[in-house]
């Protein structure tokens, strides 16, 4: 217990937090962090996670995602290189202690886009991070996002719906997130993360300001 309260002081001396958004996908997600992204220049950095699913048209390799093949994922969670990892959707995906650091030696705000199992992983380790939940307005709203989006075949947003009424049930549990934001209006939410998010953006500010 001592440990873990000493290894949460000397990370919260070492930088600002990190922030890990999670959520059902077509949530938003994304959608507001890259917005939060594109308001707040050398602030925030991507913990650019591994997948082993295809890339999405206008996906870019070591971007959005490194694609890999399984076997790839494999030797490298073997290896001990992953945080968390977790299968979703018939897909691997993970985070890479690389991805953490290489943001974290730049000392920005590192944001993890993860899944429920990757939320339970991240609890068990040392990254003391803030953590969001992105819910949407219903089950009704979260399918038409998902189906416009146009990126899963069927079988896959069935997959997702599936996980999605999961995610909404576990993300009521008292103490998992610190915030639950419904992302109904793309403005408000976006409002909602950056007011949960201003202690540490100020952080940062600051120590980029006097470097
Ligand atoms: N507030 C909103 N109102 C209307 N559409 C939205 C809103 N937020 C996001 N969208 C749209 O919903 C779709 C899903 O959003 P997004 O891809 O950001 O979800 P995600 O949570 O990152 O999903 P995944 O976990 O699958 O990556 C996108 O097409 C996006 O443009
Ligand atoms: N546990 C982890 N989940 C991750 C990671 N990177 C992304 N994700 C989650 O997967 C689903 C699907 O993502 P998509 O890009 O295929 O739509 C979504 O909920 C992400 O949050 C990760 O490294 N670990």
């Amino acid at each position: 217990m001592y440990m873990r309260y000493f290894s949460r002081v000397l990370s919260a001396m070492a930088g600002p937090r990190p922030v890990v958004l999670s959520g059902p996908s077509g949530a938003g997600k994304s959608t507001l962090l890259k917005k939060l992204m594109k308001e707040y220049d050398s602030v925030f950095g991507f913990s650019v996670s591994h997948t082993t699913r295809n890339p999405r048209p206008g996906e870019v390799n070591g971007k959005d995602y490194h694609f890999v093949t399984r076997e790839a994922m494999q030797t490298g969670i073997e290896n001990g290189d992953f945080i968390e990892h977790a299968e979703f959707s018939g897909n691997m995906y993970g985070t890479s202690k690389a991805a953490v650091q290489d943001v974290q030696a730049k000392n920005l705000i590192c944001i993890l886009d993860i899944d429920m199992q990757g939320v339970r992983s991240i609890k068990r380790a040392d990254l003391n991070p803030i953590y969001i939940s992105i819910q949407p307005p219903s089950m009704e709203v979260l399918e038409h996002r998902l189906r416009d989006r146009k990126t899963e075949s069927e079988e896959s947003l069935q997959k997702r719906l599936h996980a999605a009424r999961v995610d909404m049930e576990i993300s009521k549990e008292q103490g998992l997130f610190d915030t639950v934001i419904v992302n109904d209006s793309l403005e408000e939410a976006h409002g909602q993360l950056k007011a949960v998010l201003l202690e540490e953006i100020q952080k940062v500010k600051k120590t980029n300001m006097s470097s």
